[in-house]
């Protein structure tokens, strides 16, 4: 345990900040009354006997890290009823100080198997599962990715083929590449789970729906019959997690196991279509969504670790015989960390949005209006990449700019990466994501110029590319913003112009598009780029606070839209929009921005509010006595239980003694 009071840097850090980082968490967390709840429920969990004594997962080999995970979960699951504590966001507090670090073996079964029943299920089917859902005798997961195809959907294997003699669907995985593989939580924990197959009816093929498939006998949890599972194996990071694979021989459901909310098998085999298209890609839409905010707080995790540490680290004299400096006066040091911290706020803000956005959309889709389902599918795809990309590259400079002790698992920062990078990857792949967006855009571009009416967040194209920027030695917002409209404006056209010409030229639309993807996802980046810078000075600007506060929130927001500037630099100056002097501004600003944003950076981190029960890292401790808790992190290390270990014995000792042996003079003879 670490004593000495609060690091005399990170005292005085705090004393020089020049606004009251409460007001940011008020902000942060929508109100003070919402900030004291979350730290009660926080407080709740932190106390509690059962998460308290748990070990530390660094610590635990696989099987044990699975078990810890599952304890704590159902514990957390089972303590959220008794406390009735119903709202998602406050769940999410008391989970998070629960089970910092061990992802939840139930989890799927929280924000997939169960929304899904609740918005594509038939009431009837609803009142049947979700008490069961609820009272966790059945646990489900979200099945859909198979071993030979994960993004293409439509390419699905797995076969659900009505009888209509039996009433029931036959669920088939017919060839290897065809098991499922990969779904959270199948290998081991769950019973049940939601199968994406191909639906086929009087021998016709309708493409891919959802079916509820029981996996496992709900008493003594073994497999049923015509159904292989297992789990995957230790994986990149989510090693306390059952990722598993399933593979199904002519395993019989009933009719009414096909989720029919919008799509219906009638009892003779007839297939009913529904009122729209990808209504079963909803699910997806639901995490992607859900998505940028979770890794805008993985990346303020790592931010906190990083510059709390960075302010108690001193290294090198500045003047001969001086003082050795605090790191985080290094401007380099800054030029790492104050863009990754605007990033993390940056991704909150857009995360933010992107959940309301979330919550208004589907209430329409709910009263049959399907009007703006592409926008949704849309903005969920691009942000979910967008943010996952820029969070992830982000978390690992904080982890290098700890230096060494980044690499320890002493830090933190190693898992956090580790559960955030895969957000690239699920819910559907980073690229493929980025090309949805551009073919939203594209469409969007070719009904612009068919004088139709763009929806709001796509008038950026309307905008003339005629122009030039007019940004000042004072770096404006309205500047940097119409900069990002201009750049996202003029990739699209590009792309569009190199599609067209190909297609004049005789080559097909298709081979047009594939010979321009390149392109095309540097357009639907400069989109999502342009959304995030728009929509964060959006909300600095609206933000109640006071001008303090708000003057260190705006100086984050600048750096943010000023770094992304530099950063593509190419894409800003290509057709001469920006020039050299403006160029000079915009760099100039960068390092005015870093020395401004200095004296507050770890105020700006204070203000996410995790208390060191949930960091769990010796580098981001609020004390800042990061020395002592590194000596006793290395003290608790399972290999210093013996003085000597047992492997010395075994492989060390007889070595040397044969080495001896070998290399006495006789034995060379
Ligand atoms: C409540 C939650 C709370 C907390 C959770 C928070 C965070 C999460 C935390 C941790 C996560 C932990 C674990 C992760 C679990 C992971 C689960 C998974 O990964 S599940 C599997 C995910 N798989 C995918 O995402 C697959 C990706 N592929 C696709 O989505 C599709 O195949 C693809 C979109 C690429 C193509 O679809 P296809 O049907 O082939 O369409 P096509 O390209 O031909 O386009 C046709 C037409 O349809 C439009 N469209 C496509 N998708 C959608 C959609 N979802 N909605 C609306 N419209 C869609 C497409 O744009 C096109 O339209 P136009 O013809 O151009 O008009
Ligand atoms: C931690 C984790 C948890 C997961 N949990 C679940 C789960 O609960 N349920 C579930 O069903 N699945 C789950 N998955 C699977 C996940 O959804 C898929 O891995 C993901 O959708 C990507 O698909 P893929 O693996 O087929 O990648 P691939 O599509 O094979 O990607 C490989 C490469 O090909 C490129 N590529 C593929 N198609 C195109 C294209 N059309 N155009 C251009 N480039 C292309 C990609 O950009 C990528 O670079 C999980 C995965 C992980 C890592």
């Amino acid at each position: 345990m670490a004593t000495g009071g609060v690091n005399a840097d990170l005292a005085k850090e705090r004393e020089r900040a020049t606004f009251d980082s409460e007001q940011l968490t008020n902000f942060l967390y929508r109100g003070p009354e919402k900030v004291r709840r979350k730290r009660y429920l926080q407080n709740l969990a932190i106390q509690d006997p059962v998460f308290k004594k748990a070990p530390l997962w660094a610590f635990l080999n696989r099987e044990q890290q699975y078990a810890t995970a599952l304890k704590k979960h159902l514990h957390a699951y089972r303590r959220i009823q008794e406390l009735g504590i119903t709202e998602p966001v406050e769940k999410f507090y008391y989970r998070e100080a629960a089970a910092p670090h061990e992802n939840s073996p139930i989890g799927l079964h929280e924000s997939m198997f169960i929304p899904t029943i609740e918005k594509q299920a038939t009431e009837e089917q609803k009142r049947k599962w979700l008490p069961l859902c609820h009272s966790l005798k059945m646990i489900g997961t979200y099945a859909q990715t198979e071993l030979g195809h994960g993004t293409f959907i439509r390419g699905l294997e797995t076969t659900a083929t009505y009888d209509p003699v039996a009433k029931e669907f036959i669920l088939s995985t017919p060839k290897l590449t065809a098991m499922k593989y990969w779904p959270g939580n199948l290998g081991k924990t769950t019973n049940h789970c939601l199968v994406m197959a191909q639906l086929i009816t009087k021998g016709k093929n309708h493409g891919i729906h959802m079916f509820m498939l029981q996996t496992r006998d709900m008493e003594t949890h073994q497999p049923l019959p015509g159904i292989e599972l297992g789990d995957i194996g230790p994986k990149f990071g989510f090693f306390d997690n059952d990722n598993g694979y399933m593979i199904l021989k002519d395993v019989r459901i009933p009719r009414e196991n096909m989720f029919m909310r919008y799509y219906k098998v009638l009892e003779d085999g007839t297939y009913v279509t529904p009122p729209g298209d990808r209504l079963n890609y909803l699910s997806m839409v639901l995490l992607r969504s859900a998505i940028t905010s979770m890794i805008g707080q993985h990346l303020s995790q790592a931010c906190i670790i990083a510059i709390r540490y960075s302010a108690v680290r001193r290294q090198t004299e500045i003047s001969p015989g001086g003082e050795e400096a605090q790191v985080l006066d290094y401007q380099t040091q800054q030029y790492k960390l104050f863009p990754a911290l605007a990033t993390s706020y940056a991704m909150l803000m857009a995360g933010r949005f992107m959940y309301d956005f979330y919550l208004k959309t589907t209430a329409q889709i709910e009263k049959g209006d399907l009007g703006t389902m592409p926008q949704l599918h849309a903005l969920s795809a691009g942000l979910k990449a967008f943010s996952t990309w820029e969070c992830t590259a982000a978390i690992e400079v904080c982890r290098m700019s700890c230096g060494g002790h980044g690499y320890s698992h002493a830090s933190g920062i190693p898992k956090i990466y580790v559960d955030a990078t895969p957000g690239c990857t699920y819910e559907g792949e980073n690229t493929v994501m980025m090309l949805q967006v551009a073919r939203f855009l594209m469409k969007m571009y070719t009904n612009l110029q068919k004088g139709q009416e763009l929806p709001s967040f796509v008038q950026y194209m309307t905008k003339s590319l005629d122009t030039k920027s007019c940004m000042k030695e004072e770096v404006a917002p309205k500047c940097l913003v119409m900069a990002y409209e201009h750049r996202a404006s003029r990739l699209i056209k590009a792309a569009a112009d190199a599609i067209q010409a190909m297609v004049m030229s005789g080559s097909s639309p298709q081979e047009a598009w594939n010979k321009n993807t390149v392109p095309l996802t540097w357009a639907a980046l400069a989109f999502c780029h342009m959304f995030v810078v728009k929509n964060f000075f959006e909300m600095v600007e609206d933000a109640k606070m006071d001008g303090q506060t708000k003057a260190a929130f705006m100086a984050l927001c600048k750096l943010y839209a000023v770094n992304g500037v530099i950063t593509h630099l190419g894409e800003f100056i290509q057709d001469g929009y920006l020039n050299n002097q403006q160029v000079q501004y915009i760099q100039k600003s960068l390092l005015d921005l870093l020395a401004e944003i200095r004296p507050n950076a770890v105020a700006l981190v204070d203000a996410f509010d995790y208390p060191d029960a949930i960091l769990q890292s010796c580098l981001g401790r609020y004390d800042g006595q990061v020395y002592q808790a590194l000596y006793d992190f290395a003290k608790s290390s399972p290999l210093n239980e013996k003085e000597v270990l047992d492997s010395f014995f075994d492989y060390v000792k007889p070595v040397q003694q044969e080495l001896e042996a070998m290399n006495q003079p006789m034995a060379r003879l």
